[in-house]
This record gives C-alpha cells, structure tokens and sequence, in this order.
C-alpha cells in the first residue's frame, strides 16, 4: 500500500482523531453482532499503547443529520470498554465545547468515544466546516473505518485534508487482502450479491460483469431482476426505476459469457414476521399480495453447486431475512457452501458478516470483511475516497 499508516508517524502524546466504522446491527439498544467493534481494536490498542490520545469517531445508521436517541453510541462505549479492559469515556457530542473539553481532559493511552458523526447534516455533505470542525480536535487523523471507506464525508474525507492522515491496521489488513484476491483472480471467481440496499449495490453488478465468470442473485435485490424477467413479484422489495437496468444486465451478462444465476423459487410470506404464512413457489408464481423473503430449496441446489466448482468467491448480502429463523435457510445454505468449498471466501458487508457468525462458521471463511458497499466498489476497480485522502507514503 502507498499510504502511510499509524506504523509511520509518531503518536506519543498526540490527540488522533481515529474513525471507525462502529455501524453495528443493535436490537432494543442491544448489538446484535460486535464483529465491527472487535475489528477495530488492534488499532486502537496500537495507538493507546503508543501513548497516543484517542478520540474515536463512528456513524451509526442513517440518522439523516438529526439526533435521534435509539442511534447514540453509548451502548458501544459500554462493550468497547469491557472489549478493551479499562475506561472508555463517552461525549453527546462530535465537536464542540463538550467533546473539546472531553479530549483536552485524555491523558496518554485514554480512549475517548465521540457521539454519532450522522447526527450532523454537515457530515454526508462532506462539509468543509464540519471537516475543519473534527480536526480542530485533533492532530492526526486515522481512518480505520474501511466499511465507510466508499463514502466521500467529512469525517472520512474532509478532515483528512487539514491534518495529517494516515491508515489504522484495519483498513490496511482490508486493503491489503481483497487487494490480493483480485489482482490474478482464480477462477472460476463466483460473486454473490444480495441483500437490501438495492440502489447502492444494482450499480455494482454491471462492473462486475467485467471481472466474473459467474454471478449469483439473491435477497432483496433479487426481485428488481425477477421483474426484469417479466414475472411479477407481489410485494417483494422492488426498485420499478431499476428495473430497465437490471434488464441490460441481463443482457450485458450473456453478451460477455458470464453465467447470470436467479432465484428459480422462493419462500413467500403473507406477512413480514417470524409466525407468518409462508410456502415455497416457483419465480414465475409469486402471489400478488405476498412477499418474497428467501430463496427455495431448488435455488439452494443450484448456488451450493456454482459455489462448489468456484475457486475465488465473494459474497455480499444474505439471501433473505436471515434474522428470522423461517427465512433463513438460503442464507445458511451459501454460507454453508462456503465453509466446506475450496474456494477463498471474501465476506463484505456488515450483515452477511453477522449471518455467518450467526452460524458459527465466520472461522471457515478466508476473510471477512468489515465492508459491504467497501468491498464491493473496492473490488471493482474503484477509487475509495476514504483511502485517496490519506498521505502517501
Ligand atoms: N427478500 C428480502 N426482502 C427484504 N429484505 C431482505 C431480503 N433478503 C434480505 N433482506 C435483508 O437485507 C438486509 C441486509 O442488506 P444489506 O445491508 O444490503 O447487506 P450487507 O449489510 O450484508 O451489505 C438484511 O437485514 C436482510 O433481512
Ligand atoms: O454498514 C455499512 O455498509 P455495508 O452495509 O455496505 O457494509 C457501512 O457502515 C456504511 O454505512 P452506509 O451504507 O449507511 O454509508
């Protein structure tokens, strides 16, 4: 890597403004997967042991730039207190009189957490005042928050250009890896993407076309493409402005060769809850007022047998509601798949890295990747603002 890292500079008494992607599922104030939380203590630790001040930045969901109570990171203060063995200090705010005092209060190796950056319109804008803001501080900048490395905001991009900045060992670990995989793929390299977050991933596929051999569909994503296909998808999560897109896809995957894998049946649900009404249907056979919330058996066959014969895969975005026990069978089937397939296994996203851990195979795969949306635009070929902003090397 050509950036400098928290190896290159000397941290001894300095305030590091280190962010981190602390963007953890949470239930009723709980976290339901501390996989984020741990991934980023070796940089922590390094920069606490280099006698270093630290402050720790993070987004939690998608408040929108307004406070809202159930999206505060005390609660991973707590765990990351108990993560570390000693105190973390927690402020309700990310800069201002009462964060200034909080970090000015740091003595040498104190661990200070920062309230949710999203709480402030300013930060998705990329505003230059928030980003001078955040590094008033401090007087380094860490980014360790590879899983937000993808989004060009003012605490993972503005700020790094008034102070100097540098990588964490996470992001470095993230970079260094998929970077590996990717630049003499084995094939056959398999992709398999699914999830919720349609209009960020859909984009993704048309540059992966250029890179796979073959590409696997599932989860909410799916049924942009069912349509595509001409069948109708009942109430099934449906971006109808995309549906063109995946269409040309579709398209653009038969013209170059590479194998383009659909649900051919699905689990429905009459209604978005564990004790629903479900059934198996063919995709041609959605009813109109049901729900596709996994895929089926048959699909399951046919993704355990492209993931078999893979040597290089990535996966991205269960294949249905996998935090309901009823819709979570496709999910475990890749998972599965994975855990027993010679393949290397690159795991992006911060739901299907909390699935496999779920079902206690996270040690099976070859890398987990703390970055969904990250890894994907990493993998094809693009440019992560949070990395092009830190210092050369
Ligand atoms: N068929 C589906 N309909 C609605 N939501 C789905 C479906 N399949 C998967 N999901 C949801 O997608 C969410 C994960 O999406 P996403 O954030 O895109 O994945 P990741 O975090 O792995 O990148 C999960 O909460 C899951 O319940
Ligand atoms: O969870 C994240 O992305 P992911 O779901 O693609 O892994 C990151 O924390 C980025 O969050 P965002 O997609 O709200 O910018």
């Amino acid at each position: 890597m050509n950036k400098k890292t928290v190896r290159d500079i000397d941290l001894k008494g300095k305030k590091v403004f280190c962010r981190v992607d602390f963007n953890v599922p949470m239930k009723n104030g709980e976290i339901t997967d501390e996989t984020r939380i741990r991934a980023a203590l070796p940089t922590i630790e390094f920069l606490a042991d280099q006698g270093a001040k630290v402050l720790l930045a993070s987004h939690l969901g998608r408040p929108k730039g307004e406070v809202v109570e159930e999206l505060r990171l005390t609660p991973i203060a707590t765990r990351l207190s108990e993560l570390l063995g000693k105190d973390v200090k927690k402020v309700d705010e990310a800069y201002g009189e009462e964060a200034e005092a909080a970090a000015n209060s740091l003595s040498d190796g104190d661990v200070l957490l920062l309230e949710n950056v999203r709480f402030y319109a300013g930060e998705e804008k990329n505003d230059p005042e928030l980003a001078k803001a955040f590094a008033s501080l401090a007087d380094v900048y860490v980014n360790d928050a590879f899983g937000a490395a993808h989004r060009a905001h003012a605490s993972t991009e503005g700020i790094a250009q008034h102070i100097p900045a540098v990588a964490g060992l996470l992001m470095e670990k993230e970079l260094d890896v998929l970077g590996k995989a990717l630049s003499n793929p084995e094939r056959p390299f398999t992709a398999i993407i699914g999830g919720a977050k349609v209009k960020d991933k859909i984009g993704v596929i048309e540059n992966l076309l250029e890179k796979v051999d073959n590409l696997i569909i599932g989860g909410g994503l799916a049924y942009t493409f069912v349509k595509a296909q001409g069948h109708e998808v009942g109430k099934s999560l449906l971006e109808e402005d995309k549906v063109d897109l995946a269409k040309s896809f579709m398209d653009k995957a038969k013209e170059k060769g590479v194998k383009f894998y659909m649900p051919e049946d699905v689990v429905v649900a009459d209604d978005f809850s564990e004790d629903a009404n479900t059934k198996v249907v063919d995709i041609d056979s959605i009813p109109s007022d049901w729900e596709a919330l996994d895929i089926g058996p048959k699909t399951r066959d046919t993704y355990r047998s492209v993931i078999e014969e893979s040597k290089l895969v990535i996966w991205n975005g269960p294949m249905g509601v996998f935090e309901l026990q009823v819709f979570a069978n496709g999910t475990k089937a890749v998972a599965e798949a994975l855990s027993t397939s010679e393949a290397y296994s690159v795991i992006g996203g911060g739901d299907s890295a909390a699935a496999v851990e779920k079902f206690d195979l996270a040690d099976k795969m070859s890398h987990i990747s703390t970055g969904g949306g990250a890894s994907l635009e990493f993998m094809e070929g693009k440019q992560l603002p949070g990395v092009v902003a830190l210092n050369e090397k």
